[in-house]
């Protein structure tokens, strides 16, 4: 059986409805595709947390709490492991992001999120974030 793998991802959305990507950088699995900032869930930690701490050290952003709100959730089989992935929204934060891995980042309207390859989890989302940002 494959092993189930936790990963909190964010949208981070803009004043301008545009939804931050950023690059997975050469070396890493999926190299070159654009995801949602996150990463696995750690022991004891709740997915919140999860982002509070991944959005610090991929982007350097501070965010509360109160401003991660649920969206939507991938569910996907990879390979090697099922991915089980939390997407929240979140609108509200402080600092400027940057790719503090160095990783490429980029606002995105959502509909042009097709224009970036995503990794096959993602796919799924889009949609969502359309909804979200034209409702
Ligand atoms: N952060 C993030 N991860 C995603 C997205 N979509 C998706 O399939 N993933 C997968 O979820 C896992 C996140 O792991 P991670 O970011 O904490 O760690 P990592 O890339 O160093 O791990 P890895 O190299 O073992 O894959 C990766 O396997 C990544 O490919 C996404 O939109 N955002």
């Amino acid at each position: 059986m494959k092993k189930m793998v936790l990963v909190a991802a964010c949208a981070l959305i803009d004043a301008d409805g545009r939804v931050l990507l950023a690059q997975r950088p050469q070396g890493k699995s999926m190299a070159g595709l654009w995801e949602f900032p996150g990463g696995k869930v750690e022991a004891g930690e709740r997915p919140e947390q999860t982002l509070i701490r991944e959005l610090d050290e991929e982007l350097s952003l501070t965010v509360k709490e109160e401003c991660l709100a649920p969206l939507t959730f991938a569910s996907h089989g990879y390979e090697d492991f099922h991915l089980l992935m939390p997407l929240y929204v979140c609108r509200r934060w402080s600092g400027t992001p940057v790719g503090r891995e160095g990783q490429a980042l980029k606002w995105v309207r959502p509909v042009r999120l097709r224009d970036y390859p995503m990794p096959p989890a993602d796919e799924p989302l889009i949609p969502h974030l359309m909804d979200l940002v034209s409702a």
